[in-house]
């Protein structure tokens, strides 16, 4: 393999396959972070400064198309400085986390790509919250990257017996950790994070997900400093997300804590593995689970193997999904539309002018 420092990195077959098919002439790296316009990118032998090119801002229908961090890019040097580059392509994503943002109606945001493994992070205090667990996993499950549940402040726990066996059941398979800046239950954490392979920690804001980063990091800050581009955060909140490497070997992305969670893609059938599976012995193909006779869903809530909570959770993230998808959908299309013919009058004039013309 030709990219031995880049390796350490999370660089792989696929991406080497990529990068020789596509990216010739190009220099290739990895986006360790981002401000507004302005990317950090890891190199094989350095990190530089970046910035996107012409091309993908014509082509960027939302900010899915716009490099991300965990991104590989192929980057162009400029003739003016040695370490500003722009870059040119993106390499398609392994995965990718995809949250809605508030607010703006079909505004999406890139969490995190190219992760192997997602910490969903969740505290044991007042933050504990099972019906948002559903909405972190439906998306993580989506994302391509395998969900690991961390519930943080074990301390803090009011019955972490109860807790865990709840947070079990509803986990579809996802492995379950809990730990506690109090003790060295970290070390459980660390277990998930390989040489080479890259997870990000998702969650609210305060459960703790900076406080483990920093126990994962150890006491070799010197590591951190030479990838982190700046790290006068000040305060404990996470403003931006970053990649780090970790002393160990593996890469860490840490992301600023999300007040919501706003689903666009979600995998129902992995996180609702039971309900999609009841709902093949309900005798109407298309049953909806309401009133049909012979549903097994409804039946599963009447003999109480199923709680009519799990099945409102569903239901409601489902509709979710398919809205913001939807809306989604329709305001890339617009974009195309504008980028293509300045505007939807525009392209109908266009299109009246054509027909003329082959009349
Ligand atoms: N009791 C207790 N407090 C903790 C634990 N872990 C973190 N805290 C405290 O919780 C607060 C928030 O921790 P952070 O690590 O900054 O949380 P964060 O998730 O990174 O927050 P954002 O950066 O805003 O996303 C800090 O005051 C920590 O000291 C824990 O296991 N037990
Ligand atoms: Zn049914």
């Amino acid at each position: 393999m030709k990219h031995k420092q880049l390796k350490t990195f999370g660089f792989n077959e696929e991406i080497q396959d990529y990068v020789t098919h596509h990216l010739q002439g190009l220099a290739l790296g990895r986006v360790i972070s981002q401000q507004r316009n302005l990317y950090e990118v890891m190199l094989e032998d350095k990190q530089i400064r970046a910035v996107v090119s012409g091309r993908i801002q014509n082509l960027a229908l939302d900010a899915q198309d716009f490099p991300a961090v965990g991104d590989w890019v192929g980057m162009r040097q400029t003739g003016l400085s040695t370490d500003t580059a722009i870059i040119e392509r993106i390499v398609p994503r392994q995965s990718v986390f995809l949250r809605k943002m508030a607010g703006r109606q079909s505004a999406v945001q890139v969490v995190a790509a190219n992760v192997d493994t997602i910490f969903i992070c969740m505290a044991l205090d007042g933050n504990y919250n099972l019906k948002r667990l559903e909405r972190y996993l439906t998306v993580a499950f989506a994302s391509g990257a395998k969900p690991v549940i961390i519930l943080t402040k074990a301390d803090l726990a009011t019955d972490l017996d109860q807790q865990l066996a709840s947070v079990t059941k509803i986990a579809s398979g996802a492995q379950v950790v809990s730990c506690s800046s109090a003790d060295d239950s970290w070390l459980r954490v660390k277990k998930f994070v390989a040489p080479g392979e890259t997870v990000a920690f998702i969650g609210s804001s305060g459960v703790g997900k900076t406080t483990l980063i920093n126990q994962l990091m150890g006491k070799k800050i010197g590591a951190t400093q030479a990838v982190r581009s700046s790290d006068s955060h000040g305060r404990h909140t996470t403003t931006s997300r970053e990649l780090m490497q970790l002393p160990d070997g593996g890469l860490v992305i840490d992301t600023p804590g999300m007040r919501e969670l706003g689903v666009v893609s979600g995998d129902f059938a992995t996180t609702f593995a039971d309900i999609t599976e009841l709902a093949q012995s309900c005798k109407f193909r298309d049953c909806r689970h309401e009133n049909e006779p012979g549903c097994a869903v409804q039946e599963a809530i009447r003999t109480g193997t199923l709680s009519p909570e799990r099945l409102a959770s569903y239901r409601k993230l489902q509709a979710e999904a398919s809205t913001n998808e939807n809306l989604r959908g329709r305001a890339r299309e617009n974009a195309k539309v504008d980028r293509m013919f300045g505007g939807k009058k525009q392209m109908k004039a266009f299109l009246k002018a054509q027909r003329k013309r082959r009349r």
